[in-house]
C-alpha cells in the first residue's frame, strides 16, 4: 500500500463516521437512481410488448395487495402486548431474583407490564420478572450507591436487567432519554465486579465521537468507587494517550474508525471481550458501518461472549443482520417499537414552507421561542449537511446570535468545546448536523427546530428526541419543503402516533413513504396507512 494510499485510509478512518456515510449515502444514492430509471423504462418495453402478461401482472398484483392486507388485518386483530411473566423465584446464570421481587403480587407485576406496554420475546422461556424498584435488585454496593441518585429504574432498565444480567443477549428498544446507556452499563460492570473479570472484558460501540465520550462519562461515573478502568477511543485526538491507557483498560467506548486503526496498529487486544454493546444498534448496522462492524467483532470473544443491542428505533431492515452476531437474543421493547415512533412528551408542530424562505423562517423562530421569561432557553438547530450548517452560522452571527456549532468540518477541539458551551448555558444555541442527531444527552434542551429534515424519519425521531428527556417535556419545530416530500407519509404516522396535528400541506403530498433509494441509507420503508388514526394500545 502506497503512502498517500495509507494516510487517506488513516484519515477516512478518523473522520466522523455519521456524517461520513450521511454524504456517501448521498452520493450512491444518484447512481442508483439511474439504475433505477434504467430498469423502469426496460420495464416500460416490456410491459408494452406483452399486453396479456400485462393483464396478469394487473391481476397477480391485486391478489398481492388482497393478501397483504389480509395479512395486516390478522395481525392488528391479535393481541399487541403478549407479554405475561408468572411464576415466582427464577433464576438464571448467576442471577437469582431478589426475595423483595419474589414477593411482588403478580397483578402489581402485571400492570407494570401494561402500563409501560412492554413486550418480551424470549426464546428461553425463563420468564424474569421486572425490576421495579432499585431494592427488588441486588448489585455490588459500589454501583448501587451510584445509580440511587435515581427514584427508580426506567422501564427499559427495569425489564433487560434481569435478561443481563442472566448472561443473554439483548435487544433493547425504548424511546429516546429513557435510559438505555445505564440500561447497559449497570450490568456490564456489576458484571466484571461479581465475576471477577479483569483485562478488557467490555466494549460498546458509538457511532459518533460525542456520544462515544458521554458514554465514557456515564461509566466512569458507574465505575468511580471501583478500580475498574475505562477509556474512550474516537478519532480527531492523538493515539499515543489512547494506546497507552488501552494497556490496563477493564471498558472501552470507542468509535468504530479509530477503534479498527488502533487495532491494525496492534495496540487493541478484544480477545476477551465477553460484553459487547452496538449502541444506536440500527446505525451500527448501516451498510455504511456493516463492513466496520463485522471486524471488529471479529476480534472479540467468539463463544461465550454476550451481545447486546441497545436504540430507540428498530427497522426490519436491519434485525436480520443483527442476528448474525447474536445468540438467541431476548428481544425487550417499551412501547410500541414496531412502528416507528417518537417519545409522546415531546410536542411536534411542522410547518410546510418554500424552501427558499427557510433563513427567513429560522430567525422569526429564533425570537419566538427565545423572548421574555424563555430568552436563556436552549435550542437545538439541524441543518442536514456541513455546508449548510456553516450558512446558517454567519447568518445566526450577523443577526447577533452567539451560536455554538457542530459538524464535520471543524476539529475535535472545536466540536468538544461547542458541545460544552451549549451544555453549560454559555452559548443558548447549538447549530448541528446529524452528528448531534443520536444519543447526546444535553440537559434542558427546550426546543429542537429542524431547518432542513433529515434523510431518514428514523433520524427525525433521534433528532427530536434530544429534548423531552428523562421525563420532561419538549418542543420539535420541523420546517418540511417539496424536497422532502417522498419522506411525508413517514413522518405522517410519526406525528399521528404521538396524537400530533398533521397539516394539511404535509398531507398534500400523500402518504406513502416510497422505499429508499439506497440499501445502505435509513433501511426505513413503511406503506402509511392514511386511515390510520393515533390509538392508544392497552395491555389487557
Ligand atoms: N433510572 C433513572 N431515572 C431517572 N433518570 C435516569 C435514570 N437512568 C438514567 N437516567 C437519565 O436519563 C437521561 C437519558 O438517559 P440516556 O442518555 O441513557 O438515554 P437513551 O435512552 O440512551 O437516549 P437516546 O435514545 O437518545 O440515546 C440521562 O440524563 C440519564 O442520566
Amino acid at each position: 500500500m502506497g503512502k498517500d494510499h495509507k494516510e487517506k485510509k488513516r484519515k477516512h478512518s478518523e473522520e466522523d463516521v455519521s456524517e461520513e456515510v450521511t454524504e456517501k449515502k448521498v452520493k450512491l444514492s444518484k447512481s442508483e437512481k439511474k439504475e433505477k430509471k434504467e430498469k423502469k423504462e426496460k420495464k416500460h418495453k416490456k410491459d408494452k410488448s406483452s399486453s396479456s402478461s400485462s393483464t396478469d401482472e394487473v391481476k397477480e398484483s391485486k391478489k398481492d395487495k388482497k393478501e397483504k392486507k389480509e395479512k395486516k388485518d390478522k395481525k392488528s386483530k391479535g393481541p399487541k402486548f403478549t407479554t405475561t411473566i408468572t411464576g415466582s423465584a427464577q433464576s438464571s446464570q448467576g442471577y437469582a431474583q431478589s426475595s423483595s421481587l419474589t414477593t411482588l403480587s403478580q397483578s402489581d407485576v402485571d400492570s407494570f407490564l401494561s402500563e409501560n406496554e412492554v413486550t418480551i420475546e424470549d426464546p428461553h422461556n425463563l420468564n424474569l420478572r421486572p425490576i421495579i424498584s432499585f431494592d427488588q435488585i441486588e448489585l455490588d454496593t459500589k454501583i448501587g450507591s451510584v445509580i440511587s441518585k435515581f427514584p427508580k429504574p426506567t422501564p427499559i432498565q427495569s425489564v433487560a436487567w434481569p435478561y443481563l444480567l442472566s448472561g443473554k443477549d439483548v435487544i433493547g428498544v425504548a424511546e429516546t432519554g429513557s435510559g438505555k446507556t445505564f440500561a447497559f452499563g449497570v450490568p456490564a460492570i456489576n458484571n466484571i465486579l461479581t465475576l471477577g473479570k479483569s483485562g478488557l472484558s467490555v466494549l460498546a460501540i458509538s457511532p459518533t465521537r460525542e456520544l462515544a465520550l458521554q458514554t465514557y462519562d456515564n461509566l466512569v461515573e458507574l465505575t468511580s468507587k471501583t478500580n475498574i478502568e475505562c477509556i474512550a477511543i474516537y478519532g480527531g485526538v492523538s493515539k499515543d494517550d489512547q494506546k497507552k491507557k488501552l494497556r490496563t483498560a477493564n471498558v472501552v467506548v470507542a468509535t468504530p474508525g479509530r477503534l479498527l486503526d488502533l487495532m491494525n496498529d496492534g495496540a487493541v487486544n478484544l480477545s476477551e471481550v465477553d460484553y459487547l454493546v452496538l449502541d444506536e444498534a440500527d446505525r451500527m448496522l448501516e451498510k455504511g458501518f456493516e463492513e466496520d462492524i463485522k471486524n471488529i467483532i471479529g476480534g472479540t470473544k467468539s463463544k461465550d461472549r454476550q451481545t447486546l443491542m441497545f436504540t430507540a428505533t428498530w427497522p426490519k431492515e436491519v434485525r436480520e443482520l443483527a442476528n448474525t452476531f447474536m445468540n438467541d437474543p431476548v428481544k425487550v421493547s417499551i412501547g410500541d417499537r414496531d412502528e416507528l415512533s417518537a417519545n409522546k412528551r415531546i410536542t411536534q408542530i411542522v410547518e410546510v414552507i418554500d424552501q427558499y424562505d427557510k433563513e427567513r423562517k429560522l430567525l422569526s423562530l429564533l425570537k419566538k421561542y427565545q423572548s421574555g421569561s424563555n430568552s436563556n432557553d436552549k435550542i437545538l438547530i439541524f441543518a442536514l449537511y456541513k455546508k449548510e450548517a456553516g450558512r446558517i452560522e454567519s447568518l445566526l452571527q450577523r443577526n447577533n446570535y452567539h451560536v455554538a456549532a457542530i459538524h464535520g468540518d471543524l476539529s475535535q477541539q472545536q466540536r468538544t468545546q461547542a458541545l460544552n458551551a451549549f451544555k453549560t448555558g454559555e452559548s443558548s444555541l447549538l447549530l448541528a448536523t446529524d452528528v448531534a442527531a443520536r444519543g447526546l444527552d444535553i440537559p434542558n434542551v427546550k426546543v429542537v427546530i429542524n431547518l432542513t429534515f433529515p434523510l431518514t424519519v428514523e433520524d427525525y425521531v433521534h433528532r427530536i428526541g434530544r429534548t423531552g428527556r428523562a421525563g420532561q417535556t419538549g418542543i420539535a419545530h420541523t420546517l418540511f419543503t417539496e424536497l422532502e416530500k417522498h419522506l411525508s407519509g413517514g413522518l405522517i404516522n410519526i406525528l399521528r402516533g404521538a396524537n400530533q396535528p398533521v397539516p394539511d400541506e404535509l398531507l398534500k403530498f400523500g402518504g406513502h413513504t416510497k422505499k429508499k433509494t439506497h440499501s445502505a441509507y435509513g433501511a426505513f420503508y413503511k406503506d402509511v396507512d392514511m386511515t390510520k388514526t393515533a390509538k392508544k394500545i392497552k395491555f389487557d
